[in-house]
């Protein structure tokens, strides 16, 4: 069943099954181990099994990765160093295998598919394109080959819905019906990788200047400072960086968003990609199919998701603690615990990639480790 509309998903989304939940907490005491000494991974495997309702729950794989491009009408505030058109040819860069997101990948075996939901700049006209690796498919569908493994291409899904958001410090960043068509691209992109087989979401940004933005969202919905919120992003100066607090704080001043309308919010001060996470992380939820949320962009739209569905939380799973401040402010907030600290600040869904095999493996400890009644293990 698809739920296209943002309306039919959220109301899709449900609450985590607590008996299911009840069963997986009664096998973690069962099994050949003593009780509580696999960590965070048995909060992990009980939370799972709730989202899948049944334990245990399946196994997350293949999984699948969509990494949102966008561009930023905020770069024109000098934000970030990076000239706007490296998204676009990191774009082309991610067609041809060749970003860090695309080397974890391969690594855990996941396929990549990356979403121009508002690049500013022309795709497929770089160095990176000569071999044609990019097979476009348009109107945000995804198709089996996105779900076909590591080795699989990275195809490259066209829905752009504007070229770049407008600048959110002199008017709204996107439209209201904007902001919703790239939510809902969002949401058929995590359709069409479930239909095609997923059975664990990844979510990756990439679009320069795109921290801002990530910085305003997080803002708003924990009702934390533009201080707190704004990080070094790509690795900013000190000037650049007050600067760009000033800017947040600007744009939160013009637009005073109201958290509680979600769609408002990323249409006043977020971005396309951060829009579309949003939708893609609540179809993982309606789905009940966990989704690993990367750093601080994938974690502003993780803030989105819950303010249209509280109840989505249940399937978000922390894959890393970002770097930028704002990440550690939004799964606080969220009230989710990250499974790797490496020191990381790249985004592209980087972080979240690293963490699948940690999720499988709390998976698999309900699929597979032997109970004490089993395996003759006397208790104590
Ligand atoms: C080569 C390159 C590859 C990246 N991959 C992810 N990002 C990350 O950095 C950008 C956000 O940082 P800021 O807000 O400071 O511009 C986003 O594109 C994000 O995905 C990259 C940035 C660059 C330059
Ligand atoms: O947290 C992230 O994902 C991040 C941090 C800095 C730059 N780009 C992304």
């Amino acid at each position: 069943m698809t739920h296209v509309t943002l309306e039919a998903t959220v109301a899709a989304v449900r609450p985590a099954d607590q008996p299911a939940m009840a069963a997986a907490r009664e096998l973690q005491g069962r099994l050949t181990k003593p009780a509580g000494s696999l960590g965070a991974l048995e909060e992990l495997s009980v939370r799972l099994a709730g989202v899948a309702g049944t334990c245990p729950p399946p196994l997350p794989i293949p999984a699948a990765v969509a990494v949102f491009a966008g561009d930023h009408g905020v770069h024109a505030q000098a934000v970030s160093p990076w000239p706007q058109e490296v998204t676009a040819q990191m774009v082309a860069n991610f067609l041809a295998g060749g970003a860090v997101v695309n080397a974890f990948a391969r690594q855990a075996g996941a396929a990549v598919t990356v979403v121009d939901v508002g690049v500013a700049t022309p795709l497929l006209q770089g160095p990176a394109d000569d071999d044609a690796s990019a097979a476009p498919m348009g109107g945000g569908e995804a198709s089996a080959a996105l779900v076909g493994g590591g080795d699989a291409r990275p195809a490259l899904v066209e829905a752009n819905v504007r070229r770049g958001t407008r600048d959110m410090t002199v008017e709204p960043a996107l439209t209201a019906d904007e902001a919703r068509a790239a939510v809902e691209t969002g949401i058929r992109v995590a359709e069409g990788l479930i239909a095609a087989g997923a059975a664990c979401l990844v979510a990756g940004d990439m679009g320069i200047a795109n921290t801002t933005p990530a910085a305003a969202l997080i803002a708003v919905f924990t009702g934390c400072t533009a201080e707190e919120a704004t990080g070094r992003g790509t690795g900013i100066d000190d000037a650049m960086h007050a600067h760009k607090i000033t800017v947040v704080r600007a744009a939160l001043d013009r637009h005073a968003p109201d958290p509680a309308d979600p769609l408002g919010v990323l249409a006043t001060v977020g971005g396309l990609e951060h829009a579309a996470i949003a939708g893609f992380i609540l179809a993982a939820a309606a789905h009940r199919i966990p989704v690993i949320i990367d750093g601080v962009i994938a974690a502003s739209g993780a803030l989105a998701a819950a303010a249209f569905a509280p109840d989505a939380v249940a399937a978000m799973v922390a894959g890393h603690l970002s770097v930028e401040p704002g990440a550690a402010v939004a799964l606080a907030h969220l009230g989710l615990e990250p499974l790797l600290d490496l020191g990381m600040r790249l985004g592209e869904g980087s972080g979240a990639v690293l963490a699948l095999p940690v999720v499988e493996a709390a998976v698999r400890v309900l699929h597979e480790v032997a109970t004490f009644d089993s395996a003759g293990v006397s208790e104590k």
